[in-house]
């Protein structure tokens, strides 16, 4: 008897889809499975006023193909010069769903993040009035403190520090990667969600280190030790509200990656689906895969959960391309190291 699995069309609560020959090329990916996706603001320059994001909104929608239902859910990018306005005024239409805060220097595209959280105080305030949520990159910049510390120390110095004193405040700890942001989360009311990605399920520090640099699992957060991961795992299984999917699919194309310094990020959009139900089967969970990839995000940002219904259906393994190949380049796909037996049924 073939196995199915039938769940609410999932959404992405963050993903990077780039712009220009690298967005036209990885957008059907994320859109083929996926009703909805928090699009990251990242871009080169960054996407920081309500302007630039309906024209980022525009861009995305002319790339998506005939037929295909996708929709993306803008966010700002957050800096110093950031007016509590614009924020509020493209909150209200409906433009923008969330403000996105990197300290600056800490990913990928963030130089133009935020320094001094002081400056940042009145934004804050009036997202906690109106309700946006703020989308958080938590890790510190300080060079003294170790990459694998990094988004322990960011909760105590500036996450706890900032939900203090802004009561109200919606905020979604990014991509959490350590046993310390399971705890932090769960420690807190239902007004501190998280994101947790595919390869963060999976994979460890091992994957990127053991047996040469393997730079398609360097991500950042960077991966932690097996104790973490296995953290991560049990909160995303637990059906607990405040955890739910972001892929964080970050795309870069392989030459940027596979060179003496490489970008971090993983691109999993094309394989997520498979990865999330082999994981959560593994777990006796797979009766939670709904709540985690279908219905929490939804129940945090206030939308409600996708009518259609996606099926996975399990068989033999299912096989993906090492690569997809995008007008910008080649972009090598999430290898979870494992075989995939669901696949989503089209
Ligand atoms: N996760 C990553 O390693 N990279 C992301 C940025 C981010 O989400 O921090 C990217 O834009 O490439
Ligand atoms: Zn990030
Ligand atoms: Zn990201």
């Amino acid at each position: 008897m073939t196995e199915r699995l039938i769940i609410r069309r999932p959404d992405d609560w963050h993903l990077h889809l780039r712009d220009g020959a690298m967005l036209s090329g990885v957008l059907p990916e994320t859109a083929r499975d996926f009703a909805r996706a928090i699009i990251m603001p990242n871009l080169v320059p960054p996407v920081v006023n309500a302007r630039e994001a309906a024209a980022y909104r525009e861009r995305i929608l002319a790339a998506l193909p005939e037929g295909m239902d996708f929709t993306p859910l803008m966010t700002l990018y957050m800096t110093e010069e950031t007016d509590p306005a614009d924020v509020a005024a493209a909150h209200a239409s409906g433009l923008v769903t969330a403000v996105k805060l990197y300290p600056a220097g800490a990913t990928t595209n963030s130089a133009s993040g935020v320094r001094d959280f002081d400056k940042v105080r009145g934004v804050l305030e009036k997202m906690a009035e109106i309700g946006c949520p703020l989308c958080v990159h938590g890790e510190v910049t300080d060079p003294e403190v170790d990459i694998f510390d990094r988004e322990a120390v960011f909760i105590d110095r500036v996450l706890d520090p900032i939900r203090r004193a802004t009561p109200g405040l919606r905020v979604v700890m990014e991509h959490l990667t350590t046993a310390d942001g399971v705890a932090y989360v769960q420690a807190n009311a239902a007004d501190l969600g998280a994101t947790i990605t595919t390869h963060h399920l999976i994979i460890t520090r091992n994957h990127i280190l053991v047996g040469g640099i393997k730079p398609h699992y360097y991500c950042l957060p960077v991966a932690k030790r097996a104790r973490h991961r296995d953290a991560l795992v049990a909160a995303a299984i637990s059906g607990d509200a405040r955890f739910f999917l972001g892929t964080d699919s970050a795309p870069h194309a392989d030459p940027t990656k596979e060179c003496a310094c490489g970008c971090a990020g993983i691109f999993s959009a094309t394989n997520t689906l498979s990865c999330l139900a082999e994981v959560f089967e593994r777990e006796g969970a797979l009766d939670r895969l709904e709540a985690f990839a279908s219905l929490n995000g939804p129940a945090f940002y206030r939308l409600p959960p996708n009518e259609a219904r996606t099926t996975l259906v399990k068989g033999a393994p299912v096989t993906y391309p090492a690569r997809i190949e995008t007008g910008a380049g080649p972009v090598t796909l999430f290898d979870p190291g494992f075989p995939l037996h669901w696949r989503v049924e089209r």
